[in-house]
This record gives C-alpha cells, sequence and structure tokens, in this order.
C-alpha cells in the first residue's frame, strides 16, 4: 500500500511538473514573439506562432517583463554567482555556415539545425585560462561532452535537485532517462554522452527488468542518481595535493593504466574521504567522476534514509548490482554516516538489514576484480560503523584551507576590477583561518551582495529597458569588514579531533 501511495503521489508531481513545463515553454515563444515583433520580424513571430501552435495573439508580456530584461537577470545571477560573465551563444564554424545561409538572415525557426543552437545557450566559458584558474583547459580523453552541459558552477545539490524535478521520462527499452540526462532539461548541449550511451545500451538486468519493485528502485537510482560528466577539473581545487594524489592512485589510474595494478597492486576498491563540512569533499568526488568517465552515481545517504527508509536494504542491493552492470562504476556516497553511524542497541530493523547488506556488497566488491569503487564522505568520521570502516581500505583527510588556498579561492570568486582594493584579497584570505571553502564563498557573496543591495535601494523603478542597466559600484573595504563580521566559520574546535582521528585511523 505504502508503494502504492508514493507511486501515485510521485506520478502526481510528475504532472505537475509536466504541465509547469508547458507553461514555462508558452511564455517562452510569447517572450519569444514579442521581441521579434519588436525589432520588426512580424513574419517572423507569425511562423513563430504557427509553428509552434502557440497562440500568441492571445497573450501579452506581463508587466515589466522582456526577454532581454530576463537574460540580463541570468547575467547579473551567473556573475555573481561564479564570477564571470556567462557565455550565451557561441559560434559554431562551418556548420553555421552551412545552416545559417548570408550574415544577418535569421534561422528558420524549427529549420534544420535550430536546436544545435538553441542547445549551446548558457554554454560556460570556453576562453583560455585566465590567470584567476577559471579559464578552460584543453579538452582532454573523456571530457568530451561536460563543457557544454555543466557550466562552471552548479553543484551536485543542484544537479540532484534538478534531476529531482526532471520527472520520470523512460525511454523505448523502459528505462528512466531523464536523470541520466540532465543536461537535456537544462536545454544544454545534447551529444552522445559515453555515460548515457552505457546505460541505455545496457538496459536493465534481467532479473530487474522483471520485477516492478525493483524496476522502481532502478529507475530512481537511474533518474535521479547517476550524474553526466560533473565537470570539475583537479585543477579547479584548491590545493589537496595529498587527498588528490591518493583518490587518483586509487580511482582514476587503475581504470586508465590497468596492466600496473594487479597482484599486490590491485586497485583499493574503498576509499574514505573525511573532514569538517564544506571543505571540498564533493568537489574531489566529481573531480574523480570527470577524471575516470565511470558510470558516476552520486548518492546521498540522508535520501536513501527518507526516501527510501523501508525498502533501503533492497535499495542499496539494487545500487551495486546496477554499478556492476554498468561498470566501470562509481559510487559515491555523500554523508555516510547518515547511512552508516554506528550499530547501538535500540537500532531499527530495517536499518541493520540495510547496513549490513551494504557490509555484504562491499565484502563483493573487495573480493572481486569487477571495475566498481566505493567513494564515501563523512564530515564526523568517528561516528562511522567500524565494520566499514575496516572495509573503506584508504581514508583522507581533507582540512581547512590554507591562507594560500584562500587567497586564491577569494580571486577566482572576487576578480580585481570588482574590488575597490586588490589588497582586500589578502584581507579576507588573513581574516579567514579556520573557514572552509563554502564558508569563503559565503564571505565573498556577502561581500559582492553589499554595493548590489547600495544599487537596488537607489533604483529606478521604471528603467528604461533599451538602455544599459546601471552598475553596482566596486565592493569597498568596509564591505570586506561587514562581510567577514556577517559570516563566522561554520565548524570550530574539532581540528585535534580530526587529528586524533586521522592518527588512528588514517591511511595516506
Ligand atoms: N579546495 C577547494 N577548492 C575550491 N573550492 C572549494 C574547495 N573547498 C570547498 N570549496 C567551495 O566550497 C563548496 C562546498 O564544497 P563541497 O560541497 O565539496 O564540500 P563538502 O566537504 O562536500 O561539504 P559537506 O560535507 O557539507 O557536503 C564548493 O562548491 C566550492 O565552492
Amino acid at each position: 500500500m505504502a508503494t502504492l501511495a508514493r507511486t501515485r503521489a510521485e506520478h502526481e508531481s510528475r504532472l505537475g511538473e509536466q504541465k509547469q513545463r508547458a507553461e514555462r515553454a508558452k511564455s517562452l515563444i510569447v517572450l519569444i514573439s514579442s521581441h521579434l515583433q519588436q525589432l520588426g520580424y512580424s513574419a517572423s513571430a507569425d511562423a513563430l506562432a504557427a509553428e509552434s501552435g502557440v497562440s500568441t495573439y492571445q497573450y501579452e508580456v506581463a508587466d515589466n517583463i522582456e526577454l532581454l530584461q530576463v537574460l540580463q537577470e541570468y547575467e547579473e545571477y551567473y556573475e555573481m554567482r561564479f564570477a564571470r560573465r556567462p557565455r550565451l551563444v557561441r559560434k559554431l564554424g562551418k556548420y553555421s555556415e552551412d545552416v545559417a545561409g548570408p550574415a544577418g538572415a535569421l534561422p528558420k525557426i524549427g529549420g534544420r539545425g535550430s536546436s544545435r543552437r538553441a542547445s549551446a545557450v548558457a554554454a560556460p566559458s570556453d576562453e583560455p585560462d585566465d590567470g584567476r584558474g577559471g579559464g578552460r583547459r584543453g579538452r582532454t580523453r573523456g571530457e568530451a561532452v561536460g563543457k557544454e552541459n555543466a557550466g562552471a558552477g552548479p553543484t551536485r545539490k543542484d544537479a540532484a535537485a534538478e534531476g529531482g524535478k526532471g520527472g520520470g521520462a523512460t525511454d523505448a527499452s523502459g528505462l528512466a532517462v531523464s536523470g541520466v540526462a540532465h543536461g537535456k532539461a537544462a536545454g544544454a548541449a545534447v551529444e552522445e554522452d559515453p555515460w548515457e550511451n552505457r546505460v541505455r545500451k545496457a538496459g536493465l538486468p534481467p532479473t530487474m527488468a522483471a520485477n516492478a519493485e525493483l524496476r522502481e528502485l532502478a529507475g530512481w537510482l537511474q533518474r535521479d542518481m547517476i550524474q553526466r560528466n560533473p565537470n570539475v577539473r583537479w585543477d579547479d581545487i584548491a590545493e589537496l595535493g595529498g587527498v588528490k594524489r591518493v583518490l587518483k592512485e586509487s580511482l582514476v589510474m587503475p581504470l586508465r593504466y590497468p596492466e600496473y595494478f594487479t597482484g599486490l597492486l590491485k586497485p583499493w576498491k574503498g576509499v574514505l574521504v573525511y573532514g569538517p563540512p564544506g571543505t571540498g569533499k564533493t568537489l574531489l568526488a566529481k573531480a574523480v567522476a570527470t577524471e575516470c568517465n565511470t558510470t558516476f552515481f552520486n548518492i546521498s545517504a540522508s535520501s536513501i534514509v527518507s526516501k527510501w527508509r523501508g525498502d533501503s536494504e533492497k535499495l542499496v542491493r539494487v545500487l551495486f548490482e546496477l554499478a556492476r552492470h554498468y561498470s566501470p562504476s562509481t559510487i559515491f556516497i555523500d554523508e555516510i554516516d547518515a547511512l552508516m553511524g554506528s550499530r547501538g542497541d535500540g537500532e531499527h530493523e530495517g536499518s541493520r538489514r540495510m547496513k549490513t547488506e551494504l557490509l555484504v556488497q562491499m565484502d563483493g566488491l573487495l573480493s572481486s576484480s569487477e571495475q566498481v569503487f566505493l567513494l564515501a564522505a563523512t564530515n564526523l568520521p568517528w561516528e562511522l560503523d567500524m565494520a566499514l570502516l575496516r572495509r573503506l581500505e584508504k581514508r583522507v583527510y581533507v582540512p581547512f584551507p590554507t591562507a594560500t588556498a584562500r587567497e586564491w579561492m577569494i580571486r577566482r570568486l572576487l576578480p580585481p576590477e570588482r574590488l575597490q582594493s586588490s589588497k582586500n584579497v589578502q584581507v579576507i584570505a588573513e581574516r579567514t583561518e579556520g573557514y572552509s571553502g563554502s564558508d569563503i564563498t559565503l564571505v565573498c557573496k556577502e561581500a559582492a551582495m553589499r554595493p548590489l543591495r547600495r544599487l537596488l535601494a537607489n533604483i529606478d523603478d521604471h528603467p528604461n529597458p533599451h538602455g544599459p542597466p546601471p552598475q553596482p559600484g566596486p565592493i569597498t573595504t568596509d564591505d570586506i569588514e561587514a562581510a567577514l563580521n556577517a559570516v563566522r566559520p561554520s565548524v570550530s574546535g574539532l581540528v585535534q579531533r580530526y587529528a586524533d582521528w586521522e592518527g588512528e585511523f588514517g591511511s595516506e
């Protein structure tokens, strides 16, 4: 009954999402039509109405809204978040000349090549490295598509949220595919992705395909937990050289050079990264996934516990079975302490069974040569079950950032042209000892927000939509001071405890 109720609730939520998407698509057509009309392209606007089937003449754009403004606000948001302007379109080289016709001619809407063009919207910058570390590096093996899809910034949590919203699209083979193709929902470039390809081709293991309950669990994992190339490079992560080395050695190199990792050197199957919250553990997992090009299961333990409480044992079994089926695979379990805290007397029976299942599955990995790896992250390693700890053969501490790492992060977030004085970078770096990477992001965001707040307090309520938007002033020393006072480090006082635990259980 519980399963039925859940299925019904999910179905209703999917219908709601579909309706919202259809509404959004209609609004977009009306906005584009209005924009075309403003530019005098009324024939194109008529063609758009005819081809889309939206009776644009029945709608008007609501007050204070227009396409240019929507784009402008997106640009401002992006710049505030990622400290650089988004690149909205780019040239397609020879392809563009083939399909676009003479310079200046509007492409036929819905015609050949239009989806390629639309897909380039919101592609991240591909400028060469600008010295702030945010630029693009040359593409390497395994990096094929993610640049277009992922942008430089969105986090796993963002991506998971997108996946959650993505509904339950299934392809002809009954496979849930929308989560595998996050980029599609976002309207980003859609090209063959090696992981997606692998998942599609492999379908479901026959035992799962034949069982409705297991199919449901597999569908959720495929839809919400398999992540496309997360597009985080090692160079996007400040310092942490020792941790990167261990992760490369344990999870990346064995896949690239399996011939070296045999016998005594057979690869580690379980790696634990631990340390204070916000220090980059999830980023590191994404870098592993980007580098290895494995099928990447990005699991948040708390989402398993909250969504599949009663079925979590089965879910764990299905997870590992799918990972084997789509191997090479990396299973990243974030907040593993939520799943595998120490076992106590008052523990719920279902939870006990789920933990036992995870241990059984880990044993299966450790004793096999299958290319399936478990990467687990926790903020509180001392709360982990000892039996699990023994199976996580490599344990690596992810510490708070050093002054140099902090300075590097701040330079990326607050480029010099935003600052009244470039000395402010050092001021923040010196004053943020004991802050995590995510605390530093908050400080920089708060500092950047203050000039914008001043601007918004005095802005004209009816701006000229065609004029250049007013720009916020520079971030002043007072803004930095206020931001440092407003954002305190989210964790303090545990450094010694981490050091003690590392001394006893660490294995770097
Ligand atoms: N070493 C780093 N280099 C660059 N950015 C970092 C680093 N550490 C943290 N950050 C910033 O902090 C944010 C949070 O990092 P992340 O989610 O990887 O931390 P976490 O250790 O997994 O946190 P939690 O334990 O709370 O899940 C990142 O998105 C990034 O902006």
